[in-house]
């Protein structure tokens, strides 16, 4: 089923990813085999930020790792730009839950990581980090180490990392999960700000309610395991955003209200598992 909260629809935006059909199963430790996601179809047009909510254990992850490339689906087929992709492309961005900064860099030197792989010569590459140091608000920070960081700081250094490759495609995992309410929408204004600006193709997984909609543009509802698409909905909230006062759109409660009668119905069924989802941030 799919649900339309607005009339604004992103098809006039051209198809910059898409799943076909898209089938994953796990072989487990205990010899059970494990059908993560069965038979998912989606489109993500270019410019769209899209957010996939589901209780934990439905395949968001999966998904987002089949559609980077780093997990092979059982079938189906993923396309950029509306060619097959096989293996990681390069056109992605990763920014997953685990903090995955070196302990043993500076904050310049992490920021640059991507780039000194990517060849780019040393003056070029500390020209760039300290221009996105800048822009994500850690200037004076650029020679600490990562133990030197609160927790939100490591996080916009992750961003800067991630932002520093300039991938057409940013993938979002759960990326402020463990950190405190204020930091969170901190971050989460931050993403918008750079989203804004930059106009790149996001899809951000969590299984926060409120971050999805404040974010993003579509919300994709994923059925608990075996994830398929059981609903989406445009997000008819006015941009510029700001994710502390958009819960105060005259529309929001209703918004929520609809994807979260949705939504509960896979937390009961996930209460046989080990489903989680917050209403709430
Ligand atoms: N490498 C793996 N081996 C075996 N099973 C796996 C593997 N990766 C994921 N799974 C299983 O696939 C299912 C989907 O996992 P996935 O991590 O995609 O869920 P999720 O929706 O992202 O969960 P969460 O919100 O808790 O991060 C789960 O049942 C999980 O146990």
């Amino acid at each position: 089923m799919t649900s339309i909260i607005n009339l604004k629809s992103k098809s006039e935006n051209k198809i910059k990813l898409a799943l076909k059909n898209i089938t994953v199963t796990f072989s487990s430790s205990n010899g059970h085999q494990v059908l993560a996601v069965n038979d998912v179809s989606l489109d993500v047009y270019e410019q769209e930020f899209i957010a996939l909510i589901g209780t934990s254990g439905c395949g968001k992850s999966t998904l987002l790792n089949v559609m980077a490339g780093l997990i092979t689906a059982d079938s189906g087929q993923v396309l950029i730009d509306g060619v097959e992709t096989v293996g990681i492309n390069r056109k992605i961005g990763y920014m997953s839950q685990i903090d995955s900064l070196l302990p043993w860099a500076t904050v310049m030197d992490n920021v640059a990581l991507g780039l000194e792989l990517r060849g780019i010569s040393k003056k070029e590459r500390m020209a760039m980090a300290r221009e996105l140091i800048v822009r994500i608000g850690l200037t004076g920070f650029e020679y600490s180490y990562p133990h030197e960081l609160s927790g939100g700081m490591k996080k916009r250094v992750t961003i800067a990392r991630v932002l520093a490759i300039d991938p057409e495609i940013l993938f979002m995992d759960e990326p402020f999960g463990p950190l405190d309410a204020f930091t969170k929408e901190m971050l989460q204004d931050d993403i918008l700000k750079i989203w804004h600006e930059t106009k790149k193709t996001i899809v951000y997984v969590t299984h926060d309610l409120s971050e999805a909609i404040s974010l993003a543009d579509r919300v994709v509802l994923i059925s608990s395991r075996p994830g398929k698409v059981k609903a989406e909905y445009n997000i008819a909230l006015p941009r510029p955003r700001n994710v502390m006062d958009i819960k105060y759109d005259a529309n929001y409660v209703d918004i929520e209200r609809t994807i979260w009668l949705q939504l509960k119905e896979e937390v009961i069924k996930g209460k046989e598992g080990i489903g989680h989802v917050s209403k709430i941030s």
